[in-house]
């Protein structure tokens, strides 16, 4: 299975880079998995709604272009579908079934995904109604891609 961490902004926690390079390779041996990072705007302390909509435009163009048009695109939003970690394992699972074997994870910057990348999202996946930080969501994604994988094989997992 091939996945992709569509993200907005630079990951600079050297914690957090700790955290994600363990993961990457724990996972090396179910899945190729890339993160691609891109660059946010500069956002100002007091922003108008139409200003917000401008920015998170610009960023939504470039995950667009980055989207395989082949992919899977699972967005990460709080207002998305909640799921549990076993059922996050058996969309998984179908997907690469029926031959979805390229799947793109979404994550925004801090105003979020802009309209046109949720169109074209498959679905919304929503981690809780809390907001998390784009760059700790990063790692938090990748442990349940890890555990979804352990689950998918049957293999032991923290419960
Ligand atoms: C700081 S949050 C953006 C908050 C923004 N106000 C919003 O409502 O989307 C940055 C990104 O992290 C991801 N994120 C944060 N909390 C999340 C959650 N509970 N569930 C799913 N994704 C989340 C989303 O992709 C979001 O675009």
């Amino acid at each position: 299975m091939n996945i992709q961490i569509i993200a907005i902004g630079k990951l600079k926690e050297k914690y957090l880079k700790q955290g994600i390079d363990e993961y990457l390779k724990r996972l090396s041996s179910y899945a190729k998995v890339d993160i691609i990072e891109l660059p946010d705007e500069k956002a100002p302390e007091q922003i108008s709604p139409q200003e917000m909509e401008l920015i998170k435009n610009k960023e939504g163009e470039r995950i667009l272009a980055k989207i395989p048009t082949d992919a899977y695109v699972i967005a990460l939003a709080i207002e998305g579908k909640m799921k549990s970690s076993e059922e996050f394992a058996h969309s998984i699972d179908k997907l690469a079934t029926y031959g979805k074997s390229k799947i793109a994870f979404l994550i925004g910057g801090s105003l979020g995904l802009s309209k046109e990348v949720m169109k074209r999202a498959d679905e919304a996946l929503s981690f809780s109604k809390m907001t998390f930080p784009h760059q700790l969501m990063r790692l938090i994604l990748l442990e349940q891609i890890y555990r979804a994988f352990r689950i998918m094989r049957g293999e032991p997992y923290h419960k």
